[in-house]
């Protein structure tokens, strides 16, 4: 008896090739309507899909190959004598080859305004089912749900019959990719309802390029995407110039990015380690990076800069004269290209740079994951209380929120130090607060006179206001919420320091 190949598939891409390439082996042919038509019109012989049903494709082609006749056909062992006396006695014939790819569900949630009935018949249902019969049937069957594996199947027929270690791998991604097509269902329908944290939690991610290594050489690493991430994401990134991304550049991108975004204004970060060393905002966009340039001469060597308006000529020349690891910005004038790609060593990203939608987060531990919403708390004028006898000037004022913005993508412990829409002095990722203030404060240098200075959590103790005084800080910006704030106060008062509670917390660990 020949063997059978059954096509159902709504990307075409490679079809007739490979169709041809069953008829030139002897395969008998077996598909569905539109499959079948386009077979048809090329010439190759194929058997309606109804002919092995005994019955008609019904309800707008949500039935047509759910059927025993079908999944006998693919569920059989060969080698299973009952099984093929089952098969013989019901007029079952086995199938042998499956080739089917499936509704675009993901492309039809992706079209802006999808109607959710849309979504709903783009659901398939008859095409993962005959994918997994077979895939599960492996020993037997041979599965393809890629067009890009057909040249794989078509080499293995001119040189006998797929190999187990081909039927295996072919399963192994039919089965990844029903996961897939399933996860995104199961999340378009999970986002209709209120079910924040469901009883399980199924994410899927594309692969998007293997990477050399992880954070260290002796750790393997790849960057996967989500299926639908913003244009404003790393992982949309488009690299101009340079060498490849490696695992911590990635990661240390990702973090300027998502601070540069946090500023309406020109704004330039420079971050190393995930943590900023230098941020600046200016009326332009030379000077923005200017501040954040003289922010920390010493740590930007070797950083990546983000910023949030196009490098022209100017920019260029200035970010050229140190060496950076990476550029982030929305755009590139020619000039400021030409200047940039004369260096070798820079790789150089374009991305629009806008605040998208808070992502979930989530961070492995041992054994599980956990999962958070984005950091984006919003500072709002009400929230802001000072509570010292003295009051913050206008100056003080812009440094505070500005410096606020900063200290909530500092590594905690974390005190932020900021004069003139600058960042001077950063104390990251510290056991303690002082200590956080001390390297901030040494890095500040003669600068954090007449500074002011932002914590990422309250005071437990006035020891902070204490260090923050003898270095010259002039106000102080900090969530409150201490048993002890009334000590911090009360120093400030003492020192004629000011003080702004925010209420709120940015802990970032
Ligand atoms: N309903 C079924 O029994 C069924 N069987 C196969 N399909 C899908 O129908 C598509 C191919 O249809 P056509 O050959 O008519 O263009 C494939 O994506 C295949 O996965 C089905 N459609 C949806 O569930």
């Amino acid at each position: 008896m020949s063997k059978r190949a059954l096509l159902s598939v709504s990307d075409k891409t490679g079809l007739l090739e490979l169709a041809k390439a069953f008829v030139d082996h002897g395969i008998e042919l077996i598909s569905t309507g539109g499959t079948k038509k386009v077979l048809e019109e090329a010439g190759v012989p194929v058997t309606s899909i109804s002919e092995v049903t005994n019955f008609p494709e019904i309800l707008d082609g949500r039935v047509k190959t759910l059927h025993p006749n079908v999944h006998g056909g693919l569920l059989a062992k060969r080698n299973n004598e009952q099984h093929q006396a089952e098969l013989n006695e019901l007029d079952i014939q086995p199938i042998d080859y499956v080739v089917v790819n499936l509704y675009p569900f993901k492309e039809t949630i992706a079209k802006e305004d999808v109607l959710f009935d849309e979504a709903i018949e783009n659901i398939d249902i008859g095409g993962p089912t005959m994918l997994r019969s077979a895939a599960k049937n492996h020993q037997d069957v041979t599965v393809i749900v890629d067009p890009n594996d057909y040249s794989k199947v078509i080499e293995a027929l001119e040189e006998g019959v797929p190999s187990l270690e081909l039927k295996r791998d072919l399963a192994a991604k039919v089965f990844r990719h029903t996961a897939h097509y399933d996860a995104l269902v199961a999340e378009y329908l999970t986002e209709q309802t209120d079910e924040a944290y469901p009883e399980t939690k199924t994410v899927t991610y594309e692969l998007k390029q293997t990477l050399r290594y992880g954070e260290n050489p002796h750790q393997e690493a790849a960057f996967y995407k989500k299926p639908f991430a913003s244009a404003s994401s790393i992982t949309e990134a488009r690299q101009l110039h340079g060498k490849e991304l490696s695992y911590n550049n990635i990661q240390d991108a990702d973090a300027a990015l998502t601070i540069v975004k946090d500023f309406k204004q020109p704004a330039a970060v420079a971050v190393k380690h995930m943590n900023p060393c230098g941020v600046g905002v200016g009326q332009n966009i030379l000077e923005a990076y200017e501040r954040a340039y003289e922010g920390d001469p010493v740590s930007i060597f070797g950083g990546i800069v983000a910023v949030n308006r196009p490098v022209d000529q100017t920019l260029a020349e200035a970010l050229s004269s140190i060496f950076l690891e990476i550029i982030i910005a929305p755009s590139y004038t020619e000039d400021a290209l030409n200047q940039l790609t004369k260096k070798k060593n820079i790789r150089l990203l374009e991305m629009p740079i806008y605040l998208n939608e808070p992502e979930e987060q989530l961070k492995t531990v041992s054994g599980g994951v956990l999962i958070q919403d984005e950091d984006r708390h919003l500072l709002l004028e009400s929230d802001l209380e000072v509570v010292t006898e003295r009051e913050p000037t206008d100056e003080e004022w812009s440094d505070l929120k500005f410096a606020w913005n900063v200290i909530k993508h500092v590594k905690s412990n974390a005190i932020v130090l900021a004069k003139g829409e600058q960042s001077i002095g950063v104390g990251a990722g510290q056991m303690n607060r002082v200590g956080a203030a001390k390297i901030a404060i040494e890095q500040a240098s003669d600068h954090a006179h007449g500074a002011i200075m932002a914590s990422d959590a309250f005071f437990p103790m006035p020891d902070t206001v204490e260090v923050a005084h003898q270095a010259g800080v002039r106000a102080i910006i900090q969530p409150g919420g201490s048993i002890r704030d009334e000590d911090s106060i009360q120093k400030c008062n003492e020192y004629g320091i000011t003080m702004v509670l925010t209420g709120a917390r940015h802990f970032k660990h």
